[in-house]
């Protein structure tokens, strides 16, 4: 965003003389046409396209609220000159919005997918410290969070190119725990951020000298998203760490209006700006939505004969996992249907994820993926939106269908409902405001259930990506909230194993252990969840054998067997004897015994054995302490070399299961994709780092507690013995 340096510095001068004059003349602009709290500028009349612009003749200022064109508002030159060519005319959120956003007031603002929201933000946000003569040394002045690490990088493009010839400063801070450092050294001279909740907070908890107390424009895209229970945490401890007084502006498709969620954010008198609340749908008019039935062992048939018949569309398609994207694109590129095929989880890479998205904008192709692409990604020219899994709820379902059909273009969505799940459908359809959707009748899809079960025989790595699949879906079903639409037990399950290739259907524990709980039908995921992991510590324990085939092991069990429950004599062996010790019995008084179990004297051992007459002599007393001490010491070195080798066997048993660990969670897991989990993910590294302490700390803590237990417990027993020795000559 760094416009080309002035080449002398009168010209500089000059530049903030102008400047200077600049804002005043916005701020007396703002100042003198800002509309009365609660006004619509949409239902002002606009005025004529060449009306004149900002100071009149006559020294008053034109009217803003109302104007149709970029040009018409009082924002700075360089602004109007990011905007254009590409924008000119403002959108309805745009006309509604910024003129109150403009002079300062909070916003809580609604329009339907790909009308312009961003534009309505990062305006305001370059505006507010442009005006503000916001510079390197004032630090952070605004914060723009976004859910997706997708979404951030597609604002922080949106910004740079609206403000590429302001001086102000911007820094997206989305990436992984490699790029963490070089950021800290930056972050704090930055003007503006753009950046995920999970990696600002990182910021605020670890970087020194990071701080956002001057923040001017605090921005929440996607809003209803970040304020959800799933950011909950984080999003209040980054609000508690940000300064009371600035300008908060929320956008999304759907809107939160809870009083207890704008409370969290100190938002003052806030312009509720719902630019399509009187429209007859919540979906763009230009989008064409279809539904279908399809059963569940049909549903890769009617996608496979899907794409087969749009060879020539961009075609998005979501599926409810990364195991099922993972599966079905792996399966549908062996199957090469014609056209390219991509695919997006929360479990790829960054770099991977960034290249999938810019190569699917460009590109007329397939991208599977799961909802991380759900919200506010504007990928270009998407023809079909397919719901191969049900969303989760309405706004679910807007967001997905909201990739197509953007900014006044047309586009088509297409939604599978199972039989089970045709109350989404009676949903859809009873919500205010209408989402038209129409019910198709499917043809009858090709089968491909036969190749892709020669595929698994082929390639046996596809088997395990197809039993996780299967797992995960079913799963993912089970842990659904709204239960009038998604209802496990409804789901013909052997066929969908077979749908999938597979000639065995994996076992579902989670099923048992629901019966064996008793689940109630209303409980919330988290609830489930919960109770989910409490039977899972009783079914180990029940489950000493494990069999080979019993597939779901290895995706929802724990890896490890359950050593803690040994079998049969094993557990005998393991039962340790305690050792009792009598801490009232008086010093010397041990009994000792000789070979053949009779009591000796507790010194007899001692005794002068070439005297015979049973005499203790002080030298032999030395001499045998002094070979003790020996042994010992050759005792205590073996020891310590033992405990070293197994301090090592165990640490290097801990890394490999630790790299086991990883690997799995690469491999995927649910379809929990929204990016800040991957922030927590960067965090464990911190927590793994006590595996890896180095043996010289062994060998030095070894070293001490040889040389405590020389120095004690030696020169204790001697002299015990020679107080005794005393005591029996006295
Ligand atoms: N005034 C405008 N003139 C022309 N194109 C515009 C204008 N405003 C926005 N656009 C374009 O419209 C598309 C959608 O905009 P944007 O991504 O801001 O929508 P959105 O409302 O944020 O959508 P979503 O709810 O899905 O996040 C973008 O490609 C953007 O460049």
């Amino acid at each position: 965003m760094r416009r080309p340096k002035p080449k002398c510095s009168g010209a500089r001068k000059q530049r903030r003389l102008s400047e200077a004059q600049e804002i005043q003349l916005l701020d007396s602009w703002i100042e003198a046409g800002i509309p009365d709290p609660g006004t619509n500028p949409l239902a002002i009349s606009p005025p004529p396209p060449d009306a004149p612009i900002g100071r009149t003749k006559d020294g008053s200022f034109s009217p803003y609220a109302g104007v149709r064109f970029f040009r018409q508002l009082p924002i700075s030159q360089r602004t109007k000159d990011g905007l254009a060519p590409k924008y000119v005319e403002m959108s309805d959120i745009q006309r509604a919005s910024l003129p109150h956003s403009l002079c300062g007031r909070d916003i809580l603002g609604a329009a339907k997918t790909g009308s312009g929201k961003t534009l309505a933000f990062v305006i305001p946000v370059i505006e507010k410290l442009y005006r503000a003569r916001w510079g390197p040394e004032d630090g952070v002045g605004s914060i723009i969070i976004s859910p997706t690490k997708e979404l951030a990088g597609q604002l922080f493009e949106e910004l740079k190119t609206v403000g590429k010839h302001h001086s102000l400063s911007a820094g997206l801070l989305i990436g992984g725990r490699k790029d963490v450092d070089a950021e800290k050294e930056r972050v704090s001279s930055l003007n503006i951020l753009v950046c995920t909740p999970g990696r600002l907070l990182q910021h605020m908890d670890e970087t020194a000298n990071f701080e956002c107390s001057q923040l001017q424009i605090l921005v929440l895209d996607e809003a209803d998203r970040i304020l959800d229970a799933g950011f909950k945490t984080e999003l209040d401890a980054i609000i508690s760490q940000l300064p009371k007084r600035r300008q908060t502006l929320l956008f999304s498709a759907t809107q939160t209006k809870s009083v207890k969620d704008l409370a969290r954010l100190s938002l003052k008198d806030p312009e509720y700006i719902s630019v399509h609340a009187e429209s007859v749908t919540a979906t763009p008019e230009q989008l064409t939505q279809l539904a279908i039935i399809v059963p569940l062992d049909q549903k890769l048939n009617l996608l496979w004969s899907f794409i087969k018949a749009n060879l020539k569309s961009k075609i998005l398609v979501f599926l409810s996992s990364c195991k099922q994207v993972k599966y079905v694109y792996e399966v549908f590129k062996k199957l090469r249907p014609g056209i390219p095929l991509k695919c997006l989880h929360g479990r790829m890479k960054q770099n991977v994820r960034m290249a999938t998205y810019l190569q699917f904008c460009e590109e007329t192709s397939v991208l599977f993926s799961t909802d991380v692409a759900s919200r506010g990604l504007d990928f270009s020219a998407v023809d079909w939106v397919v719901q191969v899994d049900c969303p989760e709820d309405i706004p679910a379902y807007i967001h997905r269908v909201g990739r197509t059909a953007r900014f006044r273009n047309a586009g088509k969505s297409l939604l599978f409902l199972m039989p089970s799940e045709k109350e989404m459908f009676t949903k859809l359809r009873a919500v205010e405001p209408k989402i038209p959707i129409k019910l198709k009748k499917a043809k009858e899809p090709v089968s491909v259930s036969a190749l892709l079960s020669s595929l698994l025989v082929k390639f046996p790595s596809m088997q395990q990506l197809a039993q996780r699949a299967f797992v995960t879906y079913l799963k993912s079903i089970f842990l659904q909230k709204d239960k009038d639409v998604f209802d496990v037990s409804k789901l013909p399950i052997e066929d969908f194993a077979v749908s999938l290739g597979l000639s065995v259907t994996p076992k579902l524990r989670f099923l048992k252990r629901k019966s064996n709980v008793h689940m109630s039908s209303t409980k919330t995921t988290e609830e489930v969840e919960a109770s989910d992991d409490k039977s899972k510590v009783h079914n180990i324990n029940s489950q000493a054998t494990v069999r080979s085939d019993d597939v779901e092991d290895d995706v929802l069990l724990p890896k490890e067997s359950p050593s803690f429950e040994p079998e049969g004599d094993k557990a005998e062996i393991l039962k340790k004897k305690k050792l009792k010790i009598n801490m009232h019995r008086p010093l010397g008084t041990r009994v000792k015994y000789d070979d053949d179990g009779n009591v000796i004297p507790p010194l007899a051992a001692l005794a002068d054995k070439e005297t015979g007459d049973g005499s203790i002599h002080l030298g032999t007393v030395k001499e045998r302490y002094e070979k003790l001490r020996e042994a010992m010491k050759v005792r205590d070195k073996e020891d310590k070399l033992l405990h070293r080798q197994r301090l090592r066997d165990k640490r290097t048993k801990e890394k490999l299961k630790l790299k086991k660990r990883k690997e799995e969670a690469e491999e995927g897991d649910t379809g929990d994709d929204h990016s800040d989990s991957d922030e927590n993910e960067q965090r464990n590294p911190k927590r793994t780092k006590i595996y890896f302490d180095d043996d010289d700390n062994d060998e030095v803590d070894d070293a001490k507690a040889a040389k405590k237990s020389d120095s004690v417990t030696l020169a204790e027993q001697e002299a015990l013995a020679l107080d005794l020795l005393r005591s029996m000559h006295s």
